[in-house]
């Protein structure tokens, strides 16, 4: 579960550029819950992934996973309860070490020890049958280099890496926008398959209205730094892309420029 309570960022205080990315978000996200976050440039999404992922330290309020306050933990003090992929396939491995050496690092997420200890046979087995689930033909390259994949599947061993280590909840931020549209629907229902037979708690940026609404179960919108929008169950369900577009152009006050790049 994730508890975020009345969550204030200022970027720049003080300064002719200070600006407050959020500005008291609360949110309470059940166990194994999967919700999607919509808004405009500039609205806090990525703030508030990063404030949850650790990267960002609110000036005000406080973050609990489970029952752990973790509103003043690092990144690398809360790396073995949150998990991320992000928005360029290239961000969340290492392109220069073997797929496998990147899976036994991501296991090890939140520990110390070493790589060796990591790659024993038994883990590469089950790393083996993680990567076969993907379908992609994977398996039988656990030795190549990460970056001699291409993105999408480099995006579907990133979402297994974030399943490696135990992590309660996953973070995606974007991670399908850079992506075919093939690749981006493969990954999207490998992203559902995932956090669902995994329980994890899911929060997923992303900027295409469809898939806010087709995936997860509950949307959120944000706009200047506030939760403008909170749907789930049946009113998520009658909502459609076009009513989600009405409200960004009512939360702008102008003209969306792309709609297709909102619809896709
Ligand atoms: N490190 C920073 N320093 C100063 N300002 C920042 C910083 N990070 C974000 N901001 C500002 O905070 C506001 C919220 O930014 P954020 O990146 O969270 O928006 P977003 O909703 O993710 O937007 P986008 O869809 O463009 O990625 C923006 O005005 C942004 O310019």
């Amino acid at each position: 579960m994730i508890s975020v309570k009345d969550i204030k960022v200022v970027f720049g205080r003080g300064t002719p550029l200070q600006k407050q990315a959020l500005n008291g978000v609360s949110l309470t996200i059940e166990q194994g819950s999967f919700v999607t976050v919509i808004g405009s440039n500039g609205a806090g999404k990525s703030t508030l992934l990063g404030v949850l992922a650790g990267d960002v330290l609110p000036s005000e309020g406080s973050v609990l996973i489970g029952k752990t306050d973790v509103t003043r933990k690092s990144t690398a003090g809360r790396a073995g309860m949150v998990a991320r992929v992000f928005q360029d396939p290239l961000t969340g491995s290492c392109g220069a070490l073997s797929i496998e050496e990147n899976l036994a690092l991501a296991a090890r997420r939140g520990e110390k020890r070493g790589l060796a200890s990591a790659l024993g046979g038994s883990r590469r087995d089950y790393f083996r049958e993680r990567i076969a689930e993907l379908n992609l033909g994977l398996e039988n390259r656990l030795k190549d280099r990460m970056d001699l994949l291409s993105g999408g599947q480099r995006q579907a061993v990133s979402l297994v890496m974030a399943t490696l280590a135990g992590s309660e909840v996953l973070l995606l931020d974007e991670h399908t926008a850079a992506l075919d549209p093939g690749m981006a629907e493969f990954v999207m229902n490998l992203t559902q398959k995932i956090v669902s037979e995994r329980k994890l708690t899911t929060m997923m940026v992303t900027h295409s209205m469809r898939q806010a609404l087709d995936y997860g179960h509950r949307t959120i919108m944000l706009h200047g730094g506030e939760i403008v929008l909170d749907v789930a169950g049946d009113n998520r369900k009658n909502l459609q892309v076009e009513d989600l577009i009405a409200m960004f152009r009512k939360m702008r006050g102008q003209t969306l420029d792309d709609d297709a790049l909102l619809i896709g």
